[in-house]
């Protein structure tokens, strides 16, 4: 497998070690990663996280078990021990499907280790697409607002709405953008505002509860989020809080677009009821830990109720800014409309 480097993730012809995303902004520090175990528990404890991201890493990972000669039967089970990793963010199980149908087909190792190298690179290229769509979207002078984490540390490439942003900021002038903190883990004033000041792209963090006085105000142009998952009909998952941002933006009239690779299109799923959604640990909601410090604010007998994940329908989307195009609300109505 060739080197590469990534915003969360590299291979340097020997090691394989993953930026652990718990830590930043404050923190750069880079994970070994040489079993399927050592992945498992980074994805699940967010070092790396990302629709995108995840499905790269695990197929990264496979390659290179094949590459130190693994047996067919063992990556099978490596991979789908992986698929299991998290359950929302499509983009794992898309990936893993790929990289069993390498492995199947063989012949090995090279099969495998091409293709992680294709979805690898295929995934820079779907970043740079949909961000030029959805950068199309914008004007000079937007307040856009966004939320979660969608960049390079959740893609192999410039991202999905943090790529729109970044490259509405590269070729309109004057673009601001509000960075939802996106509590409980704070993607968005962690992830996000570290993105936007590498980026140079001038943005305020606020706090979640604080985008609807804004839009009150008239002070968003539009909101660019990411996705997980994006079900047939167009219905789309995405972190907790996207949902109620759509209302908002529903409420005041503000275009909200989900910016996704056509990888993140489930056609197994008719509607967004169809899409699981993970549950966490109530740690998270009940304080805060990483390079900034741990302290568990909430009284310890409470009980938590923390999904990662809401559902947003589709009624509620302006448009879906995919690298095959911009989709509206007749558009999804068709069969295989990510397709374009
Ligand atoms: C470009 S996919 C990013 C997507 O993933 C985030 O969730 P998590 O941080 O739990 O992996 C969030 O839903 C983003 O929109």
């Amino acid at each position: 497998m060739k080197p590469f480097t990534t915003g969360c993730m590299r291979y340097d012809g020997e090691n394989f070690t993953i930026l652990d995303q718990t830590l930043l902004p404050h923190q750069e520090t880079w994970l070994p990663c040489h079993t399927v175990n050592d992945l498992v528990v980074i994805i699940q404890r967010l070092a790396i996280r990302g629709a995108p991201a995840i499905g790269i890493s695990a197929s990264v990972l496979l390659g290179l078990l094949a590459k130190q000669g693994a047996t067919q039967t063992a990556l099978i089970e490596a991979a789908d021990e992986l698929r299991k990793a998290r359950p929302t963010a499509v983009n794992l199980m898309n990936n893993i499907d790929q990289m069993k149908r390498a492995i199947i087909d063989g012949p090995l190792p090279d099969a495998v280790i091409a293709e992680a190298e294709k979805l690898l690179q295929e995934d820079i290229e779907l970043c740079e697409r949909m961000s030029t769509n959805g950068a199309a979207l914008c004007q000079p002078g937007d307040k856009l607002l966004t939320h979660c984490n969608t960049g390079s540390l959740a893609t192999a490439g410039l991202g999905t709405a943090l790529g729109v942003i970044s490259k509405a900021h590269q070729v309109h002038s004057n673009i601001f953008v509000w960075v939802d903190e996106t509590r409980p883990l704070l993607q968005g004033g962690r992830l996000t505002a570290w993105e936007c000041n590498n980026r140079h792209i001038p943005h305020k963090i606020i706090c979640d509860n604080m985008a609807a006085m804004l839009m009150a105000k008239g002070d968003v142009s539009r909101i660019f989020v990411g996705s997980d998952r994006i079900a047939a009909n167009g219905d789309f998952a995405n972190k907790i809080g996207t949902y109620s941002l759509a209302v908002l933006a529903h409420y005041h009239k503000v275009p909200f677009y989900v910016v996704a690779p056509q990888t993140t299109v489930d056609p197994e799923c008719a509607s967004g009821d169809a899409i699981p959604i993970e549950l966490r640990g109530e740690h998270e909601v009940k304080g805060v830990s990483g390079s900034f410090g741990e302290c568990q604010w909430a009284p310890a007998q409470s009980e938590v109720f923390n999904p990662a994940f809401d559902v947003t329908p589709a009624k509620l989307v302006t448009g879906w800014v995919l690298d095959t195009g911009v989709f509206n609300q007749d558009d999804v109505k068709q069969p295989n409309w990510w397709l374009g």
